[in-house]
């Protein structure tokens, strides 16, 4: 017993308990609703600005029939002169999807909150691809895990995938047709990495996915096309981290990528504050959701196509990134369909195309009203329904079956439950043993034992067995999320003729209007699940009507129908390849015979350090008897002229050098000698045109530049009445791909991410960065930087990264962090020499170590740039002369 005075202190602090949560929920509201305004307000205001600006200079007269057709904004029907894929065509096509748990067979799904609808999705569409006429090799790129307890299979770097039973075509076959799984090691070799922390090792992937699409290329030219390369007709990222890499390897190989969300990060993010129980930070430090946003911002940027699964996913969730926006989108489209000028404005196509069921799977041993068709006497149940039963003290009552992952947001802690398989929920990942736990303990609080079934383990093969056992007990489905991306689960449900409840946030009403086979609900209310599950099962003719519905409709999501459309799509895509040299023209590729490759790509040093450190590098090579085998490449924002100036003014040959990367990566050059004497002899600096077409896509040119030059008029420096323009064109140091702009003060320049954010709103795809210590703004095309002038040469004339070396400093121009990770191997050197970082180069919203593996073996820091330094550091990284 209490005393009183224990009583009253107790409830005085409860009062003040109840009180400060009130207080704090208010709080909450309040941060919500003035955050919600602020960003209608940020992207509103630019965002009307564009709209205004287009519909007086870029759209007038524009309100013809094109601008309100929504099939012109999203370019989602399939009627009209699409032309087609025919058998003759032979496609490669590239997938990615880099987490869970992926092989063709026996899938894991539901295992962890990684292994789930999407490798279902990515496996059973690489298999009905490679079915399709006119494509001759799919391959399906994704991890390699080789951890301890992981199916070995996982491990496997090939694996071939049987091709779908709709296979009703001819056609000739060579070694490397089909499809396949690729695993391409990156990170860690001994972890499996959940999806959050994959993000550090993404250019580890694309260099090792690039060295495979290279010689893949190669072999499927051999065997087709008279040893021309077959590059990838399409490159395709599944959800956002994949998104990051399908752009790199797109700008790398010159092709055009393709790119399906999933699940997107700004609904997530949205979700997630609405519940109010974590902080923006927290939601970061959890699900590294600013890089998941930014990444599915840069896969807007590359996109050729971007397929939703629904509408829904593009009038409300692609619509929330700077980088779409559907009004926009649909007077760009209709202004591409008239051959107009869109002054340098891009947006990628809009396809609705959703994800089909495999037919194969199917069988019906029940009539329309669920009866069972005569049962053979001999044959068995399956073993998975008395996996199920045993948990049942009436098993004849209908079963409401829910299968999800074990994830929160599924919302499941009311169901009967399929939700994935465990070993002990001890050993589980945190976040799917929470869920677990908590549905033990609403079990035990509510005294539901013998009513809930919670399976410890189930095969993917046996998944139909469990609708099936649904069906029989004429239960139902449900599907209640909080928000549902699309919901593989309500079609195979439907297949098998099992009525659903499902959410009414997000997929399942479109879904729902097609297939009709059962009732939406608010995910939120407990009670509307519940008297829609009881209107469901108590009453006979809905149920019938809604099994019949379901089976009738399905066929609306196939597999093939998807694959048609798809095909449909890519081949409106004009053809792009890279750049790449032959066996004959690499006899005369300017870096010939090199083993190892130096970059120098140091930023913010002055200029006699500059110098210094590019002797140094020269001569430490020449020390560790390198030199023969050694190429060099200066890797730089400044332009050929002032590198000319800059070599020469030291008494340096550029001809010491095999090519310069400079503007940022913009342009590339071949230094070389001419003349026979060292009198008459003059270094000529050869251009590459073809690395000039190899990042010309979506490059806004002029218009870009007059948006650009109104731009700058308009950041001033105030003083009192008095404003100052602070940045001016700079056509001295912009060149053809390069448009740079002078800044006299940077102290008034806006953070880089503000300018990003401004050109996405803009749909001007174009990359823009501060160098020279911020006094410089150059804006190059999308698909060019200094790391991305690497990977070019790299395919062109054969350069192995892994024997790359880049030289960097401590800090640097605004795109030096994406010189980090990779395959190549990264020298900091460090020192006061470094002048210091300004927070205005950033264009990241979250902390470095979220993208870049600072620990990864193949980055060192040596303090300082002497010979001795360099040399040093030559043997950490294990380069020596053969
Ligand atoms: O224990 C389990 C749990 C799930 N599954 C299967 O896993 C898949 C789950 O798919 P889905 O219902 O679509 O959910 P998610 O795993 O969350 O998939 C994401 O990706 C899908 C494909 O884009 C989208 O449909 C979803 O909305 C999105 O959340 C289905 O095939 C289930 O049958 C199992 O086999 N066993
Ligand atoms: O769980 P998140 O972070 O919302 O991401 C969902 C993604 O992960 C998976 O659930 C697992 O495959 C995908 O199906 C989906 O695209």
């Amino acid at each position: 017993m209490r005393s009183p005075q224990e009583k009253n202190t107790r409830l005085e602090n409860m009062t003040w308990r109840i009180w400060n949560l009130a207080r704090k929920k208010k709080e909450l509201e309040k941060e919500e609703a003035n955050r919600l305004l602020k960003r209608r307000l940020e992207t509103e205001r630019p965002r009307v600005e564009t709209t205004s600006d287009m519909s007086e200079d870029l759209f007038e007269g524009e309100k013809g029939e094109d601008a309100g057709d929504p099939s012109v904004a999203y370019g989602d029907s399939t009627t009209g002169n699409t032309p087609r894929i025919s058998s003759v065509d032979k496609l490669y096509i590239v997938l990615i999807s880099l987490h869970g748990l992926v092989r063709g067979e026996n899938m894991e799904l539901g295992r962890d909150s990684d292994t789930g609808g999407q490798v279902k999705y990515v496996v059973e569409l690489a298999k009905a691809l490679s079915s399709c006429p006119g494509v001759y090799r799919v391959d399906l790129f994704t991890r390699q895990i080789l951890a301890p307890n992981f199916d070995r299979s996982y491990g496997e770097p090939v694996e071939p995938l049987a091709s779908t039973s709709f296979k009703n075509f001819k056609q000739e076959r060579g070694e490397n047709s089909g499809a396949y799984i690729i695993r391409i090691p990156f990170g860690p070799k001994d972890k499996y990495l959940a999806k959050e922390h994959l993000w550090p090792f993404i250019q580890e992937f694309v260099d090792g996915a690039l060295s495979h699409i290279v010689k893949m290329s190669r072999a499927i030219g051999e065997e087709i096309s008279c040893g021309h390369p077959a590059w990838p007709a399409v490159i395709h990222g599944h959800y956002a981290s994949a998104g990051v890499a399908a752009a790199l390897l797109s700008g790398a190989l010159n092709v055009p990528m393709v790119f399906t969300g999933h699940f997107l990060g700004k609904d997530k993010l949205e979700e997630l504050l609405k519940q109010g129980r974590q902080t923006r930070e927290q939601i970061n430090m959890t699900y590294k959701i600013m890089c998941r946003i930014e990444a599915e911002e840069l896969a807007l940027d590359a996109s050729e196509i971007v397929i939703a699964s629904t509408r829904q996913e593009i009038e409300e969730q692609w619509n929330l990134y700077d980088g779409f926006e559907v009004i926009l989108a649909r007077k760009l489209r209709a202004r591409v369909k008239r051959g107009a000028n869109c002054y340098g404005r891009y947006m990628p196509r809009m396809v609705i195309i959703p994800p089909g069921v495999e037919f194969g799977h199917m069988i019906h041993d029940f009539d329309m009203d669920g009866e069972e068709d005569g049962p053979s006497p001999a044959s068995e149940d399956p073993s998975i329904w008395s996996e199920i039963m045993r948990f049942f003290t009436n098993p004849r009552k209908p079963m409401i079956l829910a299968v999800a992952r074990p994830y929160p947001e599924k919302n499941i802690t009311t169901l009967t439950l399929i939700m994935g398989n465990r070993e002990a929920i001890s050993k589980m990942h945190n976040m799917s043993a929470a869920v677990l736990t908590s549905v033990l303990t609403l079990i035990d609080e509510y005294d539901l034992y013998g009513q809930v079934a919670y399976p410890k383990r189930h095969k993917h093969s046996e998944v139909p067995d469990i609708y099936r056992l649904a069906v029989r007990t004429k239960g139902a489905f449900v599907n209640v999320p909080y928000f549902e991306q699309f919901g593989v689960t309500l079609i195979e449900a439907a297949m098998h003729g099992l009525p659903v409840i499902a959410t009414k946030n997000g997929a399942p009403v479109e879904i729902h209007q097609v297939l009709d086979n059962g009732l939406l609900v608010d995910p939120h209310d407990q009670h509307a699940i519940a008297d829609a599950l009881y209107k469901l099962l108590s009453e006979k003719q809905l149920w019938s009507k809604c099994r019949e519905n379901g089976l009738k409709n399905i066929h609306q999501f196939s597999w093939p129908e998807h694959c048609k459309n798809y095909l449909s799509r890519i081949s409106t895509l004009g053809p792009r390849h890279p750049a790449f040299a032959s066996n004959e023209d690499r006899i005369k590729a300017p870096i010939k015979g090199r083993k190892h490759v130096t970059v120098i790509a140091v930023d913010s040093v002055s200029k006699e350090d500059l110098i210094r450190i590019v002797r140094n590098s020269i001569e430490a090579a020449r020390k560790e008897n390198l030199s023969g085998s050694t190429g060099f490449v200066l890797s730089t924002s400044l332009t050929i002229g002032e590198i000319h100036s800059l070599l020469m003014s030291a008494g340096m040959l550029p001809t010491d050098f095999h090519a310069f990367i400079c503007n940022s990566g913009s342009d590339l050059y071949y230094p070389s000698c001419t003349g026979d004497t060292p009198s008459n002899s003059r270094v000529t600096f050869a251009l590459d045109r073809s690395y000039q077409s190899h990042i010309e896509y979506h490059w806004g040119g002029e218009g870009l530049r007059k948006y650009l030059v109104k731009w700058a008029s308009s950041v001033v420096e105030r003083r009192g009445r008095i404003e100052k323009q602070v940045i001016f064109e700079d056509p001295e140091h912009s060149s053809t791909y390069c448009l740079a702009f002078k800044v006299v003060n940077p102290n008034h320049l806006p953070p880089l991410k503000e300018l990003q954010k401004l050109m996405r709103i803009q749909s001007l795809r174009c990359h823009a960065l501060y160098n020279h210590g911020a006094t410089r703004l150059s804006v190059i095309p999308i698909h060019a930087s200094r790391s991305k002038a690497l990977r070019y040469l790299s395919v062109r004339w054969g350069i192995e990264l892994q024997n790359v070396v880049v030289l960097v400093g401590e800090t640097g121009d605004s795109d030096y962090e994406e010189l980090f990770g990779g395959l190549h191997k990264t020298v900091i050197l460090k020192g006061e020499f470094n002048t210091s970082a300004n927070r205005i180069h950033s264009v990241r919203r979250y902390p470095l170590q979220d993208v870049v593996a600072l620990d990864s073996p193949n980055i060192i820091g040596i303090e300082g740039y002497g010979t001795d330094d360099m040399r040093s550091a030559l043997k950490q990284l294990d380069i020596r002369a053969q």
